[in-house]
């Protein structure tokens, strides 16, 4: 099921690092996905989601002096695979792992996930995405029970179940991530995963697992912390979490510390943070 996009075309002076400042703000108001222009930014977001105080991204940068002006439009669902087919290029991670569509051609590195290039979020460009992916490559999931929560693509569900795990349930509140999921799951021939649509309320129903993966944003991370936690395997559950900024780790961890989890580490990529903890 497709849904139609808005597209905001932003131009900044001065672009950089205005652009940076931008980017990180829109995330917090939704905005899925971005590609840079000669003079700003194109930032995309689901129709339904988009709320009219994301102008107050603009009204910040305005205040430390930057001039930012923008052209809003939509997107019909129809031309989105298209549009999202020419902004997409290959990733590379850690020198191990290659994220790419069907149509580029393989660096022939251990791990080689194939992306459907549409709507969903999850290629590997996002700073939060190569960092989870990051995590994964360092982190043992041989055998391991693994939920991708707000599974976009199942890039990182993908990568688990390349890691070793031995079962993987990816889930996410939108249905057409859920459909692009299965065909990245199937394009991968992971046996080992599926995709489910839903929230955290699904979560009562799929059992324990061993490690969860949450790349979603700050908010609701928080707000549906204690329901990942009620299925995560005590002691030694595994969380990995992104979609926030460093600004954010102390309430991440804080949240995270009154559930006895203990943080372990945590990385950084242009203000944003993936983070680990373990289950004491
Ligand atoms: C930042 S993207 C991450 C996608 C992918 N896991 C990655 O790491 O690139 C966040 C995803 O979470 C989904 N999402 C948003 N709110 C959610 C919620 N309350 N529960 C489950 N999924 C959610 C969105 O539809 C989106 O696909």
């Amino acid at each position: 099921m497709a849904v139609p996009y808005v597209e905001i075309d932003l131009i900044i002076e001065p672009v950089e690092p205005g652009r940076e400042i931008l980017l990180a703000h829109l995330g917090q108001y939704g905005f899925e996905s971005f590609k840079d222009t000669e003079r700003g930014l194109l930032a995309y977001i689901p129709e339904s989601d988009l709320q009219v105080g994301w102008t107050d991204t603009i009204a910040i940068l305005e205040t430390l002096n930057f001039r930012v002006s923008y052209r809003q439009k939509r997107i019909e669902p129809e031309n989105w695979n298209a549009q999202w087919e020419s902004n997409f290029e290959p990733i590379v991670v850690d020198d191990l792992c290659q994220v790419r569509a069907p149509f580029h051609t393989s660096d022939d590195l251990p791990y080689e996930i194939l992306i459907e290039p549409k709507m969903s979020f999850g290629t590997g460009h996002h700073e939060t995405t190569h960092m989870m992916l990051s995590f994964i490559l360092e982190n043992d999931f041989d055998g391991k029970r693994v939920l991708d929560m707000g599974c976009g693509t199942s890039v990182l569900g993908i990568l688990a179940a390349m890691r070793g795990a031995s079962a993987v349930i990816g889930v996410d509140i939108d249905p057409w991530c859920v459909e692009n999921s299965q065909e990245n799951i199937e394009a991968n021939q992971i046996n080992e995963m599926k995709a489910l649509q839903g929230g955290a309320d699904v979560l009562s129903d799929l059992g324990y697992f061993d490690s969860i993966l949450a790349n979603i944003n700050r908010n609701i991370l928080l707000s549906d912390m204690e329901q990942y936690l009620r299925v995560l395997r005590r002691p030694h559950g595994q969380l990995f979490l992104s979609g926030f900024y460093l600004q954010d780790l102390d309430v991440l961890k804080k949240a995270c510390n009154k559930h006895d989890m203990e943080f372990i580490e945590h990385k950084e990529r242009n203000n944003w943070v993936a983070a680990k903890f373990v289950f004491l």
